[in-house]
């Protein structure tokens, strides 16, 4: 069930300064939530803000769970960001969250069945909330979750769309697992399966950690497309920048969604964090050059999980910098209009 947020919630993650605007101080909320879809509607915000705290694909994949824990520090380091020359908070409705906490905190992934049900659940409101904000012209940005969330962002702006639509995933792994139960490791599998994507392009996949199953599947479809993690840090053999234009040409000819699963950038805190991949600036850029298209229709940053490393720190860590990759898309997308 969408949580929705009042002015009070707001206010209350805001530290508000003398002389200075804070995002938080900006942004729209909802005023009530009897007339949700007309309040929405009419809301005059280009983006809107979603959280989807939950870890139960995650633990359905077999991985760390604690990727419900990285979206509220996200909206706090978000919320607290300075409003000045470079961005303004008016075109923001922060609007809420899917609620699951309750189930996230006891479950336990040894029913598959369960797990499934819950997996699909989450599905079902997400696409749902997706779709209706997209049929309304706006963008939205969502803060997961486990990347099982994928398919709910892609099924939302594919049935609002009525056509299947491309999506660029900045990840470690191609989340192209087998049709078995709903999990963090099949969201495109599902997607393309159910004629929800079209052109699907992989950036930085780790050799390590792709199967040779799934190698044979993208190389039987020519609706995917990869790079790997290697040729571009290790092998050197093509450039971050000659990449991130090859994969524009592959999606850009219809509305595409950008995925950004933080498990590739090296030691974030997160379900499956690695020693080695790409530095924060590497994934900032890709936000910023990608949201600057204008076919991009929404931004999902999933897997985030501070908990994993058992210090304090971590949540503000990982709230900051996915903060940073919300702000870089705005900015973009603002400035390319
Ligand atoms: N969304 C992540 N998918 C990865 C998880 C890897 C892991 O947890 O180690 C996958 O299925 O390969």
């Amino acid at each position: 069930m969408l949580h929705i947020f009042t002015q009070n919630d707001i206010n209350d993650l805001v530290h508000t300064r003398d002389g200075e605007t804070k995002l938080g101080e900006t942004v729209t909320v909802l005023d009530d939530e009897k007339d949700f879809f007309e309040e929405v509607e009419n809301n005059t915000s280009k983006f809107v803000l979603i959280g989807v705290p939950e870890d139960i694909g995650v633990k359905m994949n077999g991985g760390k769970g604690g990727a419900h824990t990285s979206f509220f520090p996200a909206l706090q380091a978000f919320l607290n960001t300075q409003e000045n020359q470079f961005i303004s908070g008016k075109d923001i409705l922060v609007l809420g969250y899917l609620d699951f906490l309750e189930t996230v905190e006891t479950f336990v992934a040894d029913d598959p069945e369960k797990g499934d049900y819950l997996v699909k659940q989450i599905d079902k409101e997400l696409s749902e909330l997706i779709h209706f904000v997209v049929s309304i012209g706006k963008t939205p940005i969502v803060i997961g979750g486990g990347h099982n969330n994928a398919y709910g962002n892609i099924k939302g702006l594919s049935t609002a769309k009525k056509e299947a639509i491309n999506v660029v995933n900045l990840d470690a792994h191609t989340d192209l697992r087998r049709l078995e139960e709903r999990h963090s490791g099949n969201g495109f599998s599902y997607a393309i399966h159910d004629g929800f994507l079209d052109h699907y392009f992989m950036f930085g996949l780790h050799e390590n950690y792709t199967p040779q199953y799934i190698f044979e599947y993208i190389h039987d479809h020519i609706n995917i497309e990869y790079n790997m993690f290697e040729e571009l840090e290790i092998y050197q053999s093509t450039s971050f920048e000659r990449e991130l234009q090859r994969a524009e040409n592959f999606i850009q000819e219809k509305p595409f969604g950008v995925e950004i699963d933080l498990d590739c950038i090296q030691y974030f805190p997160s379900s499956a964090m690695t020693p080695s991949g790409f530095t924060p600036q590497q994934a900032r850029k890709f936000v910023h050059h990608f949201g600057k298209n204008k076919q991009v229709s929404y931004l999902h940053i999933c897997e985030g999980a501070p908990t994993v490393m058992n210090e304090p720190i971590a949540a503000t860590q990982v709230g900051k910098f996915i903060s940073y990759l919300i702000t870089d898309f705005l900015k973009a997308k603002s400035f390319s209009g």
